[in-house]
């Protein structure tokens, strides 16, 4: 909102009440003149009713007789344009003005080329950081505090809601300008979302100038009354927005209602997340439960025989082979030894998201160190030529111990949620469907003591598991193929996915915001996928290799490294930049980045990767999972299903994650949208 629609709610509030004419003629007349002069402070003080009154009425009609005709804007002027379908502002050259359909030809600094008309555009200066009125003391006399302050003159510090109404002459406007004192305005409230995108630079406009009206409705209006002076001396046009229209021009109502009933963005809000059935409810989740068990026993079992190709199921075993008491045992104790380690008083201490309570755990960092462990054990046992393959040769039974695991697991948790409070439970957790709340789980932070399940789960169960399980079937390549060295196919899956966890594990504090730490329950989906499905599965690529040799040339290694690579730049890149930018906002490293600010306090980065597609760190993580499927060679479907369960994991990750932001951002997150339409792949998706 500019000067001279503030100017239109000043105009149009006293003309309701009062005599129309008499003051728009007053107000430009003092503007013209500039005969307005505050009395002791020798500044001008605008201020009014609670700015956040839909009731005003439109100004438009009122003042339509101070339009004037002819373009405001001249060819080759910089202004600011309104995106349309928008509120989002940026900056324009005016190309050409075209008198019979009253638009404007604009270039867009993308290069868009577009014909707006004139109440879409507004002047720069507008958007500009207000020289000379910065001072800190300034500052501090605009605060919505102080003018509040009851010591203060009854004009100074009166509250907005408490304007009288009055008849013309005594009305504060009157009675204070005829003095020389303060002229009073009524202010409409800057829409944060109307100042948008713009780099976040410290010289950046656009934020100081949302964040000024953000901390202070009342504010000094000096600045922009030269402007708005020298806009009617430049003989240019008085554009007047209608109130209705600043509020109609919104695409959700209750987003607009949420902004007047609480203007000020609050910092680290948590919001009360929706309940919303995914997976398709209780049936899809049973469908999922009772499929992923034996999609995983039949995986396994085509990578062990000879022809892996998918329609030669020939199962050599029956469900009774899949269990084994020992190997449940050797399970157990591995799960017990990951626990320990997770528990060693070693590592950092990070911690999470913020709790519906405002409360926030501390988590204990130590998965590499427990990695480190690991690997010094393995070497151990290894020296004293412990035989390491009995975990290959018993890989289906080790796969169901752990289903076994997972399911005893879900039901522990199941059963302890139930003394949960509301605030513990997830969103998906509040359903009372009993089947699909123990597919999501209930609790949100499952813990005995310090231990939490979820996290060891998700960070030392599944990560650790799955590069011990790498390692295994290296050996077991080794040991059937009669090698010296594993072959070059193995080591690069085996290297790049030990990157991945390693980089995971370097990054844990990271993960405290993922979604599944964040914000999913902690029940079968989390505890078969971390205990079962990510050692398990996403080392199907090495257990084909064992049995299923393949020789890559150095060509071809060079490009899937080279794939590998460019897919990690990204992935990485693009979380450090949300990570660091999460951090703080204000990191003078991020200052090229542009943003969004939204009404929840929380600003959502609108350029780097983020400006690419909305989910950049997916598209890395997916061109990596292919990446990792090409050392296995084209003989066989089989390797590639990592590829393809990837990609459809985080295809409906997208909506899940989406969904979330779409409650917590509500309009900023469609804005965001709007301007970054693609979610995964430009063009594609
Ligand atoms: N290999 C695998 O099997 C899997 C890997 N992953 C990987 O794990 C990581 C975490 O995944 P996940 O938690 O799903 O997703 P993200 O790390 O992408 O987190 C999504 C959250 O990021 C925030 N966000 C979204 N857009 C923006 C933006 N423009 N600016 C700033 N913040 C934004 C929002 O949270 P808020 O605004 O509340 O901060 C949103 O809820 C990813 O790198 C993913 O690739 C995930 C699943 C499976
Ligand atoms: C088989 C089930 C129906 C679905 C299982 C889904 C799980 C395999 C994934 C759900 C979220 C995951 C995350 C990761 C691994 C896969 C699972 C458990 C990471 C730990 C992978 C490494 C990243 O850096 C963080 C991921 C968080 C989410």
């Amino acid at each position: 909102m500019n000067i001279n629609s503030r100017m239109a709610m000043f105009i149009s509030e006293d003309s309701k009440k009062h005599h129309t004419g008499t003051w728009c003629l007053f107000l430009y007349s003092s503007l013209c003149r500039t005969q307005v002069r505050s009395g002791r402070s020798g500044r001008y003080i605008l201020s009014g009713p609670s700015p956040y009154d839909l009731s005003r009425p439109s100004c438009s009609d009122i003042c339509a007789d101070l339009r004037m005709p002819g373009p405001r804007f001249s060819d080759g002027d910089s202004a600011m344009a309104r995106w349309p379908g928008s509120n989002l502002y940026f900056e324009i050259q005016i190309l050409s003005f075209d008198s019979g359909s009253q638009l404007y030809s604009v270039l867009f600094k993308d290069g868009t080329e577009m014909n707006i008309k004139e109440s879409d555009i507004r002047s720069l200066n507008i958007f500009r950081p207000k020289r000379g009125s910065a001072s800190p003391s300034r500052r501090r006399s605009r605060s919505r505090t102080r003018s509040r302050s009851p010591g203060r003159t009854p004009t100074q510090g009166r509250s907005p809601a408490r304007t009288p109404k009055t008849d013309p002459k005594s009305s504060p406007v009157v009675r204070d300008s005829r003095k020389g004192d303060i002229l009073k305005v009524h202010l409409t409230p800057l829409k944060p979302q109307d100042f948008i995108v713009e780099t976040r630079n410290g010289k950046d406009a656009i934020t100081r100038h949302a964040k000024l009206y953000r901390e202070s409705p009342v504010i000094q209006a000096e600045e922009e009354l030269k402007v708005y002076e020298k806009q009617i001396k430049n003989q240019k046009v008085l554009r007047y927005i209608q109130r209705k229209e600043y509020f109609a021009e919104s695409e959700n109502k209750d987003v607009n209602k949420k902004f007047i009933l609480n203007p000020e963005p609050t910092r680290n809000i948590v919001p009360v997340e929706k309940p919303v059935v995914e997976f398709g409810g209780a049936i899809g989740a049973t469908l999922v439960m009772l499929s992923m068990p034996p999609l995983l026993y039949y995986l396994l079992h085509m990578c062990a025989q000879k022809d892996a190709s998918l329609w030669n199921f020939y199962p050599h075993w029956t469900f009774r082979d899949l269990w084994e008491s020992t190997v449940f045992g050797y399970f157990a104790l591995w799960i017990l030894l990951l626990e320990l380690f997770y528990l060693l008083p070693i590592g950092p201490i990070a911690h999470g998201v913020p709790l519906a309570t405002g409360k926030r755990l501390s988590y204990r960092i130590n998965g590499l160190f427990a990695l480190f462990f690991i690997g010094v054990l393995v070497a151990v046992l290894l020296y004293y030529k412990i035989n390491l393959l009995y975990v290959y040769q018993h890989l289906h039974q080790f796969a169901a111990s752990a289903t076994l695991l997972s399911v005893i697991l879900s039901a522990y948790l199941f059963v302890r949620s139930r003394k949960a409070s509301q605030e513990e439970l997830s969103a998906a957790g509040k359903s009372r469907n009993f089947i699909y709340t123990f597919f999501m789980g209930r609790e949100l932070n499952p813990r005995i003591g310090k231990f939490d399940l979820k996290h060891f789960s998700a960070v030392h169960a599944a990560l650790i598991g799955w590069v011990f399980i790498n390692f295994i079937m290296l050996l077991a390549e080794m040991d059937i193929q009669q090698l010296e060295s594993p072959s070059a196919s193995m080591i690069s899956v085996n290297a790049f996915q030990l990157f991945y966890v390693l980089h995971a594990l370097w990054n844990q504090e990271s993960m405290l915001s993922s979604l599944d730490i964040a914000h999913e329950g902690f029940g079968f989906m989390l505890a078969f996928g971390n205990l079962v499905w990510v050692p398990f599965a996403y080392s199907l690529q090495a257990a084909y290799l064992v049995k299923h040799p393949v020789e890559i040339s150095w060509a071809v290694l060079g490009a899937v490294v080279a794939m590998n690579t460019f897919g990690y730049i990204i992935f990485r890149s693009a979380n450090n930049q949300k990570n660091a930018f999460r951090r703080n906002p204000e990191d003078p490293r991020l200052s090229y980045l542009k943003s969004i600010p939204t009404s929840c306090g929380s600003p959502l980065l609108a350029s780097g990767w983020w400006g690419f597609v909305r989910h950049p760190n997916y598209l890395g993580d997916i061109i990596m999972a292919w990446a990792w499927c090409l050392p296995c060679g084209f003989n066989d479907v089989l390797p590639y299903f990592y590829g393809f369960f990837l990609t459809g994991l985080l295809i409906h990750r997208v909506s899940r994650v989406e969904h979330r932001c779409r409650q917590k951002y509500s309009h900023d997150w469609d804005k965001y949208c709007h301007l970054v339409p693609y979610r995964i792949l430009p063009y594609v998706y």
